[in-house]
């Protein structure tokens, strides 16, 4: 059981199909425009699909083509939302938005408030039952945001961006909180944050353009990213390139050798990982010579951001991490050029899988 959905919108540029199991929680993740929250109103019922069906534990939520077909009203389909915002009614208390989906659809006053209480509880919200919502807090309106989605028992949790509008400081309460309320439930929930991913999902969906272009376990697909997105998100540098002996040649020149080579030979392109520390920096022609541990590629420096306690350098499509105190020695120069080391034993290679949203970015 669980969800299965094919979906084609043209109009949002969106072909999707994907499944979430019984009890699994899936992230799912993209760059901005990529088309995740049109999934998830696809899901809820606010947008249709022109073509495609879906399937919720043997219910079917629509069935369409050419723009026709069935689609089940947004109240019949067993899903819930819960959004960026509370979207609470104001001049009802927290129980009484809780309680206000039960008592929608028959259940008595007093049973309705019990469930409510209750879903206010699993919440850790059970203190704010006679608060109204100009009363609470972004993340206390948040979490009974929660209860409410929780209260409808929905088969499939839908949460788009639910931490986006939270302040930074009450984000890890609320991930402990989804974390344990999430468990055994089967949802769908967007975020721009890898450590939902992680934290939170059994897998994780990349989306580009309207398309799903990786799928796996959250630790898999960020060890062997597929795009640059996804590499992005996992802190690494990602190259794409052909084989050359032991070597990998990327765009724009770049080489350097890399440890499975022979994965790469019958014409697929190969994909290297390496993170940013492993790049040392240095001018070119600088005095001595390279550890032979280190490839050296010539670069072009293009930028130069402050990165927790790093500096970042960035020149030929690669970053590299280094101390304030090299870069003040270095007094690098965007323009100019430059020497990245790069560490050979922290490359790790692997052949591309045929991504239709690969971008060179
Ligand atoms: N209400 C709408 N009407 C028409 N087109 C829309 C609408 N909302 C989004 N789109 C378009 O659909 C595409 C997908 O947008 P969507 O909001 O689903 O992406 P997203 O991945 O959720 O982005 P973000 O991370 O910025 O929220 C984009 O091209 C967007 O411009």
């Amino acid at each position: 059981m669980g969800l299965r959905i094919e979906a084609v919108l043209p109009e949002r540029g969106i072909d999707v199909r994907f499944d979430v199991g019984d009890g699994e929680t899936v992230a799912l993740l993209g760059p901005n425009g990529a088309g995740k929250s049109t999934v998830v109103s696809l899901l809820a019922g606010l947008v249709h699909a022109d073509d495609g069906r879906a399937e919720l534990n043997g219910t079917t939520l629509f069935n369409r083509a050419k723009g026709k077909g069935m689609s089940l009203p947004a109240y019949r389909r067993g899903t819930s939302l819960l959004a960026q915002e509370a979207l609470l009614f104001p001049h009802l208390s927290a129980e009484e938005n809780v309680a206000f989906g039960p008592r929608s659809t028959g259940v008595p006053r007093r049973k309705a408030q019990a469930a409510a209480r209750r879903w206010l509880a699993e919440a850790d919200a059970a203190a704010l039952a006679a608060k109204r919502p100009g009363e609470l807090s972004g993340g206390q309106a948040q979490r009974v945001a929660l209860a409410r989605a929780l209260a409808a028992e929905p088969d499939l949790l839908l949460l788009d961006e639910p931490m986006a509008a939270l302040d930074v400081e009450m984000v890890p309460l609320m991930r402990r909180l989804l974390k344990r309320v999430l468990a055994g439930r089967s949802a769908l929930i967007v975020t721009h944050d890898v450590l939902d991913a992680l934290t939170l999902a059994n897998r994780v969906l990349v989306m580009q353009e309207g398309r799903i272009v990786e799928s796996g376990p959250p630790a898999e697909v960020l060890r062997r990213p597929q795009n640059p997105f996804t590499a992005s998100l996992a802190g690494l540098n990602l190259v794409r390139g052909n084989v050359r002996g032991n070597r990998l040649l990327a765009a724009g020149g770049l080489s350097f050798a890399v440890p499975d080579a022979g994965a790469g030979v019958q014409g697929v392109p190969l994909l290297a990982v390496f993170p940013p520390s492993a790049i040392a920096v240095r001018r070119p022609g600088a005095a001595g010579t390279a550890d032979p541990g280190r490839e050296i590629l010539g670069v072009t420096v293009t930028d130069l951001e402050p990165q927790g306690d790093r500096i970042r350098v960035r020149g030929a499509g690669l970053a590299a991490d280094i101390s304030p105190a090299a870069a003040a020695e270095l007094s690098l120069v965007v323009g100019e050029e430059a020497e990245f080391l790069l560490d050979a034993s922290a490359v790790t290679s692997y052949p591309a899988s045929a991504v239709p949203g690969w971008r060179t970015v």
